[in-house]
């Protein structure tokens, strides 16, 4: 039996033509290339149906309403399915894959996001092998989990980041290992799997805009501008540190950083380093972050950790809690240390 695959066709590269502004999202256009494409009608090659959205969307425009759309797009076509295609632009990529992971509970089938850096329609792009084998994995390899397909590689979605702007190699999973590679073979990293079979049906968990501040620490910078940044509405500061999670152990900051916790701002301490986790407890100026409240992002991504923040602040929960989950795995998102 052949297996049946849904596509959300969101935006992105993949679809995009020229224009006299540069690359724009074109109707019609990627799905009359996909036609003529003989490989993707293969016997080898599973059904799928591609539902393009409207408006197709630079993934630069996306926001929390879209990827609430895409969540229900899945859950409204879950039962027909085997599996899940999410085309999207590279540029915000791993935003959307970290949300829908947060977004859809008990998960039992595979939700792959894709893309190209080159549209599919021209020459040498990447995206005919991407959409090809992300379609090919969700038939023949189902990861029971929200992925990301991009040059031969299925990682989990929720590890990644754009780390190259120009290479077909854009996405890296720092902190956790690929849950696929493919060559030759396809070579699948035992153990890094999880096939849950959940008799639970899924579920969408609505998520929406949230006040969230981000500052990167540098040297120099004025406690006046994260003064700012912590004024209401605002409910979570994310905070880029140094290394395993240090900063400048300047009062005037960290009182404010202080006084922002005992208001309920949520604070979360991550790190500017790609790689590695954040140890609060490793030096005296990481210490004197933690003495403030801020919580540690662990080894998440700056992505993961956003969408986590949204998905946890949209629902009715208190600081405390949000606090609670922050640092507790619910998706594969970050490590144990
Ligand atoms: N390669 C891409 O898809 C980049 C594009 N600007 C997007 O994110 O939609």
């Amino acid at each position: 039996m052949k297996k049946n695959i849904y596509v959300a066709y969101t935006g992105g590269t993949i679809g995009m033509c020229p224009s006299a502004g540069g690359y724009v999202p074109t109707p019609g256009h990627l799905v009359g290339a996909v036609a003529a494409m003989p490989e993707f009608h293969r016997k080898e090659m599973p059904n799928f149906t591609i539902r393009e959205y409207s408006p197709l969307l630079d993934s630069s425009e996306m926001e929390p309403a879209d990827w609430q759309r895409i969540a229900e797009d899945i859950q409204t076509n879950y039962h027909r399915y085997d599996g899940f295609i999410v085309l999207h632009g590279t540029d915000t990529m791993a935003f959307t894959a970290s949300a829908l992971s947060f977004m859809l509970t008990n998960l039992d089938k595979p939700v792959i996001v894709t893309g190209s850096q080159i549209p599919l329609a021209e020459l040498r792009s990447d995206g005919q092998t991407n959409l090809l084998n992300a379609l090919y994995l969700a038939a023949n390899y189902p990861v029971a989990e929200v992925c990301l397909f991009f040059n031969n590689t299925l990682y989990r979605g929720n590890r990644c980041s754009k780390v190259d702007a120009d290479s077909f190699d854009a996405f890296a999973s720092p902190n956790y290992p690929s849950l696929i590679n493919v060559g030759i073979d396809v070579r699948v990293n035992a153990g890094k799997i999880s096939k849950t079979s959940s008799n639970e049906p899924l579920n969408v968990q609505p998520i929406s805009p949230q006040p969230i501040g981000l500052v990167r620490l540098y040297p120099g910078i004025m406690p006046e501008l994260i003064e700012n940044i912590l004024r209401q509405p605002v409910k979570a500061l994310i905070l880029q540190s140094y290394g395993v999670g240090n900063g400048p152990g300047n009062q005037q900051m960290l009182e404010l950083l202080k006084k922002a916790d005992d208001d309920g701002i949520v604070i979360v301490n991550t790190t500017q380093c790609l790689k590695g986790h954040v140890n609060m407890a490793g030096y005296v100026s990481g210490n004197k972050l933690a003495n403030t409240g801020a919580i540690s992002g662990q080894d998440m991504t700056i992505e993961a950790t956003l969408t986590k923040l949204h998905f946890l602040l949209s629902q009715d929960l208190t600081p405390q809690q949000v606090k609670e989950q922050m640092l507790r795995n619910l998706r594969g998102e970050l490590s144990a240390f």
